[in-house]
């Protein structure tokens, strides 16, 4: 607050300053200002000698300058003040002789006016006004600094700025006492806005009231005795009241009180937002869905529990307080609280509810001080179902679902660590791949679920004849296979499984009879890796089924020589297609009852150029599984019926069909294309099919059939008797013919049955309105029974071997000119 203009404006001594300085000076001298020329301003100014840069003497000062100096910040200048002699600048109190001497040194530095201001404090008073300081030279000497008051002089109240300053509220208080010395209340000495505002009244009504007048909360007991208790003390307390406030609401006010001597000094501050904040903290801890708590950091004790965990752990709140963290975990995991700095807060935990039941918990914590304490609020997120979906994934991703076995997967890790158990300790393992014999037959005939329940059955009997330790996985379809790591022979283990799978299955009320081929791979000798065992064992196994099946093979160098020769071969085989060295025999079908030819059957030849003949038996089974059966049979087709066109109407021509040219859905076009170009008529086209055409996918095989049928082909059924479920099929379609299978005929001069299965296909043949065609005689004897039985047809050595084409012209011209006998040898 201005209290007193010094009159004494900087800019006439500046300008004064500056008119004084001679040319080439930048600084004027004592005389040049000062002398004669300062008037009234020499009542405001000092003149102050210096040495070495610093001010170090007043030599004289004005009357106005020497009352500011000494008087009472306060008190109104009077001219009447004594002169003062001059004195030391070190001996003036700090608040002058700070400001003094930056100014004077300043303006020394900078050789220009300088200005600063001067704050003296007395009594808790302010009192401000500005110095200026004129540098001056003087001969010979130090320099001067004339230094002047300018401005206006303003004055503050320190604690009454500070009361104002806050927001908070403040009074003072003193005590009044009863005339025992009691204190019997309060008288407000000051009071500030803040206070003003939170007691509603203004800060004149406050003053000089007794508390009790003021506010009836603070004078109950409880407030007023904390009040008496801080005087007594000569201490500090602090507590919080709820007063009612201006606009009808409770007001929460946190109190501080200090004494000082018998004065109480009161600070409020207003805590109803922070009591809002902790009511809505306290509403989301309580009524929080998840289970939530408070702990003591240090002891783990329970300091508070929600609700929501109360009823998912079962305990009372009791229980809870009586309890530590620690508590809720088993015993066995060894688990404490550390274990979240271990493994971080999301490591699943696991936890005991009260019945006993285990639950695995994730636990999201935050420190926090409660009451001065250091806690710790623990969220709790159950994921007991979510770790159980997680298992149930992990166990799909290694487990097959229909067995529970372990999959391939996990028999590729099972086995990657049996290896490194090998490398470690030296201990060895077997690698048994396994392939069930007839199972597609099973599934085809059977259906699905049979087959579900035949691989059931399979794996039940596979895992009787193991011993723990031991493991076995499906590896896909009718593939399992095997890990043993003791001492046992890959053959009587082989064996021992060979047999368990020999005996029959009851498979929905019906009796199924499947076998096993086993192919063995030794860890270490023949292989080191996973890959290459498993790669061996398959190879063995693919030994073991070539072998005539039910057996086992244990892996050999030869086997994957054999690989490698097999590759060779099927590059060979497509060469020799591609450079048309593949050729087709004819071998004659007699017409029993005439002994007149009724056709041939056509069949591939390879007379490979270093191995010689190749059987079709070794070789068409190739072509079938690298697909190059499809343009071979197309081409055995059109070269078949071309030859056949140019025969005599009567004769015909039998071609084979792989089931695998089934797969090609555009089978009965390509026949039907066939015909047309080479012009042989359809009748003369006699199609032989094995049973296997119709296991297979067997309505869109059937399918199929139908369609060559209608393009007035025949379809003959091949090998008939061989197979699994032949009559089935003889009801599935109309076949022109039954081809007798070699395997009956051979044996029929040999074993009755023989002759009597023969005998019956004849029979059932000429019932269902079917030709017969008996294959692979050899004998007369063979022959003379096959006539006995009524067979329409023969074909065999007996009568003549598959030939070259020339040769069957050759035979058909001498047929026609002869009208040969019924047989002829050829
Ligand atoms: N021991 C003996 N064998 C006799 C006698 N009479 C005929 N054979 C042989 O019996 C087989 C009859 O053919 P398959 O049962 O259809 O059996 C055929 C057939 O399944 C398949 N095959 C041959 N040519 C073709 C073809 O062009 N396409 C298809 N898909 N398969 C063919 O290869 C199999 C074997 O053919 P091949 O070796 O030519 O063997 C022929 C024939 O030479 C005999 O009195 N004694």
């Amino acid at each position: 607050m201005p209290i007193e203009n010094t009159g004494v404006s900087s800019t006439p001594l500046i300008e004064r300053w500056q008119a004084a300085r001679r040319p080439g000076e930048d600084i004027p001298s004592y005389e040049a200002v000062v002398l004669g020329n300062l008037g009234r301003h020499a009542d405001y100014a000092a003149l102050v000698a210096t040495r070495e840069g610093k001010p170090d003497e007043v030599l004289w000062s004005g009357a106005r300058f020497l009352a500011w100096l000494h008087r009472d910040p306060g008190a109104p200048y009077r001219d009447e003040s004594p002169a003062m002699p001059r004195f030391a600048v070190a001996g003036l109190s700090e608040d002058i002789r700070q400001p003094l001497c930056e100014v004077v040194e300043r303006a020394l530095t900078l050789r220009e006016p300088a200005r600063t201001r001067c704050d003296r404090v007395h009594d808790g008073i302010v009192t401000s006004i500005e110095f200026l300081g004129l540098p001056l030279t003087r001969q010979a000497d130090s320099p001067l600094v004339l230094l002047s008051l300018v401005g206006t002089q303003s004055r503050y109240d320190l604690v009454k700025a500070m009361f104002g300053a806050t927001d908070q509220g403040m009074l003072a208080l003193s005590t009044i006492r009863s005339g025992d010395g009691w204190v019997s209340d309060f008288k407000i000495m000051a009071a500030n806005e803040g206070a003003a505002r939170l007691l509603g009244r203004s800060i004149a009504d406050l003053q000089w009231q007794r508390l009790t007048r003021v506010s009836a909360r603070l004078s109950q007991d409880d407030a007023f005795g904390r009040l008496i208790g801080v005087i007594a003390s000569e201490g500090r307390d602090v507590f919080e009241v709820s007063l009612p406030g201006a606009d009808g609401r409770d007001l929460h006010l946190k109190i501080e009180a200090g004494c000082i001597g018998d004065l109480l000094a009161l600070t409020f501050v207003d805590v109803g937002d922070l009591k809002a904040r902790e009511a809505s903290a306290r509403l989301l801890f309580e009524n929080n869905p998840l289970p939530m708590w408070l702990t003591d950091r240090h002891t783990h004790r329970f300091l508070a529990v929600n609700d929501a965990a109360l009823a998912h752990y079962g305990h009372s709140l009791e229980r809870f307080y009586s309890m530590t963290l620690t508590d809720l975990e088993p015993v066995a995991t060894g688990a404490s609280p550390v274990v979240d700095e271990l493994y971080g807060p999301d490591a699943p935990r696991t936890h005991l509810r009260a019945d006993g039941s285990r639950i695995e918990v994730t636990l999201y914590d935050r420190i926090l001080d409660f009451h001065g304490r250091s806690a710790m609020l623990t969220a709790v997120i159950d994921v007991t179902e979510r770790r159980r979906a997680e298992a149930r994934i992990a166990h799909m991703a290694h487990y097959d679902a229909l067995t529970d076995l372990p999959n391939r997967v996990l028999f590729r890790a099972r086995l990657g660590e049996a290896i490194a158990r090998q490398e470690r300790t030296g201990t060895g393992a077997l690698v048994l791949f396994l392939d069930l014999d007839h199972f597609k037959t099973v599934n085809d005939t059977l259906g699905h679920s049979a087959g579900d329940e035949l691989l059931c059955g399979v794996t039940k009997r596979l895992a009787a004849c193991l011993e723990r330790g031991d493991l076995i996985a499906r590896m896909g379809g009718d593939e399992f296979a095997i890990l043993v790591q003791r001492a046992v022979s890959a053959r009587s283990l082989s064996a021992h499984l060979i047999e368990a799978m020999s005996r029959p299955f009851a498979i929905q009320g019906q009796e199924v009879r499947v076998g096993v081929s086993i192919g063995v791979a030794r860890l270490p000798e023949d292989g080191t890796d996973p890959d290459r065992l498993l790669r061996n064992a398959d190879l063995a196994l693919y030994g073991a089924k070539g072998a005539g099946r039910n057996t086992h093979h244990c892996f050999t160098l030869a086997m994957e020589a054999e690989v490698q020769a097999r590759r060779a071969l099927e590059q060979d085989l497509r060469a020799a297609f591609a450079a048309g060295d593949l050729e087709l025999h004819y071998q004659p079908v007699l017409l029993v009852g005439s002994g007149r030819l009724a056709g041939f059957e056509a069949l591939l030849r390879w007379r490979h150029p270093e191995r010689g003949f190749i059987s079709p038996a070794e070789f068409v089974p190739m072509a079938e599984e690298t697909g190059l059966i499809d343009p071979i049979g197309e081409w055995v087709l059109r070269t078949a019926c071309a030859e056949a066109a140019s025969w005599p109407r009567s004769l015909r021509v039998a071609v084979n069909l792989s089931p695998v040219q089934f797969r090609n859905r555009t089978l009965a076009e390509t026949v039907g294309r066939v015909l047309a170009e080479t012009g042989l008529a359809p009748d003369r086209l006699e199609l032989e099919i094995t049973e296997t055409v119709l296991l297979a996918e067997n309505a869109a095989n059937l399918a199929a059939l139908h369609r060559l049928r209608s393009l007035g082909t025949r379809i003959a059924m091949d090998d008939f008797g061989t197979g699994y479920s032949s009559l089935g099929y003889l009801r599935s379609f109309p076949f022109d013919r039954i081809k007798i299978d070699r395997s009956f005929v051979s044996e029929m001069e040999t074993e009755t049955q023989a002759a009597a299965i023969v005998r019956a296909i004849v029979d059932l043949g000429a019932s269902l309105g079917i030709l017969t065609t008996a294959e692979g005689i050899e004998t007369e004897g063979q022959f003379q029974h096959l006539r006995a039985a009524g067979c329409d047809e023969v074909q065999g050595f007996l009568f003549g071997r598959p030939m070259p084409v020339e040769r069957v012209r050759r035979l058909i011209a001498e047929e026609a000119a002869e009208a040969a006998p019924a047989r002829r040898a050829v």
